[in-house]
C-alpha cells in the first residue's frame, strides 16, 4: 500500500454546476478533516456516508466553500484506499482554492491517473481492466463505450484467468513427470503437451479473430463518403477503386442508392461507401438516399467528408463539419484543380491540418496525400471499428500474437525430438505473455506509459 496521499480535481475543468476533488491514501481523512467544519468529526463518521458541511481555512479562519464530502473507507473504494471526495461549488475558482488547501494540509498532487494506477497496484483491478478505464473516457461513440465498459468489468481477464491456469498446470505436471530432461519427451507427455496448448491456441485465436485487428482484416475500415450533391463523391470513389464503379454526372443529386466498393489503400482494406449528397429535397426518391447516407453515416468507422474547393462553404457543409468533428473524420477537399473559393480558415478551426486533404478526382492528383492520411489516422488507433470485441488495444494483441507464437513453437517441437526441457521455456513463455496482458510483473516503465495517457485526477 502507498504511504502517501494524493489529491486531484476529478472533474473537467470549466464552468460546471459541482466539481470534486478526490483525496486518496492512510491519510485522506485526517487530511481532509483538518480543514472540514460540520456538526461531525469526520474521522468519526461511518464509511460510505455523505457529510455536509465548510471547507474552512484553519490558520486563518476563512470560508472557501459549502460542499458536501463523501468518506469511503478502503478497501471498499475505488483505489481500495480510503477515498475522501469533497465535492464544491462548479467553476473553478472553487475547486481549485479547495485542492490548494487539501496539498497545503498533508496531500500531494497526483499525477495523471493515480487513482486508477491505485486501483491496479492495489490489487482491485487488472491491468486490462485499468486500460479499459482509459478507452472509457476516450470513446465517443456509444459501441466504443459498450466495448471498454465491457473491458472494464473484466469480460477479457475472465477469459484470460482460465487459460493461464490450464498452461500453469501442464507446466507443473511436465515438470513432475520429467526424470531425465535431457531426453525426448516420452509419447504421454507429448501427447499432453499437444492436447493442452491446442486447445488453448484455439482460444487465442479465437480472441484474435474477435479482436478489432481481425475484424478490419475480414471486411474492412467502414468508410462512409459523405459531402453535398455534386462535391465529387463518386468521383472519389471510382478514383480509389481505380475503376468507374459508379455514375458520375454534373447533374446534382445524381447517386441515389449506397455504392459500396473494397480497396485497399497503402494495404489497409477499406469497405467504402459512396452516398447520396446530403440536402434537402423535395424528390421522393433522393430524400430516401439522403436518409440512407445518414444511417451510412452513423455506422460509419471512417468518414470522407468532400467539400469543393471551386465554391463557398454551404450551410450543409457547415452542419457536417460540425457534426463530425468529434468523429475519425478526414476533410477532402476536392476539385482543387480549378479556382479555390473554399474558406478553409473555418475548417482549419476544428480540423488539424493532418486531417485535411486536398484532391482532385478528376486528374487523380493529391490520392497519394488521402492514403497517407488514412493511415495516419489508423495507426495512431484514433480509427475504431465498429464491432463489439474483447481485444481493441494494440497491447494486447500483440501479447496474444506471442502468445500463439508460443504455443505453436511448443507444439512443434513435441515432434522434433526436442529435449523436454527446452519445450517447457516454451510453455512457461506463453503463460507469462497471457500474465503481461493482466499486469502480471508488469515494470515501472510499462505502466508509467499506460498510465500516463489518462486525465489528471483519474
Ligand atoms: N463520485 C464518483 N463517481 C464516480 C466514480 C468515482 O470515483 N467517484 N467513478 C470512478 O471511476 C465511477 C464509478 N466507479 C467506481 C468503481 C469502483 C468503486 C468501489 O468503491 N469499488 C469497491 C467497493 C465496491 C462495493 O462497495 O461494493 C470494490 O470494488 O472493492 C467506486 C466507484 C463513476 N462515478
Ligand atoms: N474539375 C473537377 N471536376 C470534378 C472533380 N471531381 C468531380 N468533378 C465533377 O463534378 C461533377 C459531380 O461529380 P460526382 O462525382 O457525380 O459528384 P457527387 O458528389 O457524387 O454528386 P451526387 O451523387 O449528386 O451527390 C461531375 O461533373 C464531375 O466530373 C474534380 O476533381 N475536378
Ligand atoms: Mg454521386
Amino acid at each position: 500500500m502507498n504511504e502517501d496521499t494524493i489529491a486531484a480535481i476529478a472533474t473537467a475543468l470549466g464552468e460546471g454546476s459541482i466539481a470534486v476533488v478526490r483525496v486518496s491514501g492512510q491519510d485522506a481523512v485526517g487530511t481532509v478533516a483538518k480543514i472540514f467544519k460540520s456538526k461531525l468529526d469526520l474521522r468519526e463518521v461511518p464509511s460510505h456516508t455523505v457529510q455536509y458541511g465548510w471547507i474552512a481555512d484553519p490558520q486563518e479562519d476563512l470560508i472557501l466553500d459549502e460542499v458536501l464530502v463523501t468518506v469511503m473507507k478502503g478497501p471498499r473504494s475505488f483505489t481500495a484506499e480510503d477515498v475522501v471526495e469533497i465535492s464544491t461549488h462548479g467553476g473553478i475558482v472553487a475547486v481549485k482554492s479547495v485542492l490548494e488547501l487539501v496539498l497545503r494540509h498533508g496531500a500531494r498532487m497526483a499525477e495523471p491517473g493515480e487513482f486508477t494506477k491505485r486501483a491496479f497496484l492495489n490489487g482491485r483491478i487488472d491491468l486490462a481492466q485499468a486500460e479499459a478505464v482509459i478507452d472509457l473516457i476516450r470513446s465517443k461513440s456509444d459501441r466504443a463505450f459498450q466495448v471498454a465498459r465491457k473491458q472494464a468489468d473484466g469480460a477479457l481477464s475472465k477469459q484470460i484467468i482460465p487459460l493461464r491456469q490450464q498452461l500453469i498446470e501442464l507446466v507443473a505436471h511436465v515438470e513432475v513427470n520429467i526424470d531425465y530432461p535431457e531426453h525426448d519427451v516420452d509419447e504421454v507427455t507429448a501427447d499432453l503437451i499437444r492436447d493442452n496448448c491446442s486447445s488453448v491456441l484455439a482460444q487465442v485465436n479465437d480472441l484474435l479473430i474477435k479482436s478489432n485487428e481481425g475484424k478490419i482484416l475480414r471486411e474492412g475500415i467502414v468508410t462512409v463518403i459523405v459531402g453535398r450533391p455534386n462535391a465529387g463523391k463518386s468521383s472519389l470513389l471510382n478514383a480509389l477503386a481505380r475503376d468507374n464503379k459508379a455514375i458520375v454526372t454534373d447533374i446534382p443529386g445524381t447517386t441515389r442508392d449506397i455504392v459500396e466498393e473494397s480497396v485497399s489503400l497503402s494495404g489497409i482494406p477499406l469497405r467504402l461507401l459512396d452516398t447520396a449528397g446530403i440536402r434537402e429535397t423535395n424528390d421522393k426518391v433522393e430524400q430516401i438516399g439522403v436518409e440512407r447516407s445518414h444511417g451510412a453515416l452513423n455506422d460509419a468507422d471512417l468518414v470522407l467528408l468532400v467539400l469543393n474547393h471551386h465554391e463557398r462553404l454551404h450551410e450543409d457543409d457547415k452542419k457536417l463539419l460540425q457534426q463530425l468533428k468529434d468523429r475519425s473524420t478526414i476533410i477532402v477537399v476536392n476539385k482543387i484543380d480549378l479556382p479555390g473559393q473554399l474558406e478553409l480558415a473555418e475548417i482549419e478551426r476544428d480540423y488539424a491540418k493532418d486531417r485535411i486533404v486536398f484532391l482532385s478526382a478528376k486528374d487523380g492528383s493529391g490520392i497519394e496525400d488521402l492514403e497517407k492520411a488514412v493511415s495516419g489516422l489508423f495507426f495512431s488507433g484514433a480509427v475504431e471499428s465498429g464491432d463489439i470485441t474483447y481485444v481493441s488495444n494494440v497491447r494486447h494483441i500483440a501479447l496474444l500474437h506471442q502468445t500463439k507464437r508460443s504455443l505453436e513453437d511448443a507444439i512443434q517441437a513435441t515432434y522434433e525430438g526436442i529435449p523436454i526441457d527446452l519445450i517447457q521455456i516454451d510453455l512457461a513463455a506463453s503463460w507469462e505473455s497471457l500474465g503481461q496482458i493482466l499486469g502480471d510483473a508488469a515494470g515501472d516503465s510499462l505502466l508509467n506509459q499506460i498510465f500516463s495517457q489518462f486525465c489528471l485526477g483519474k
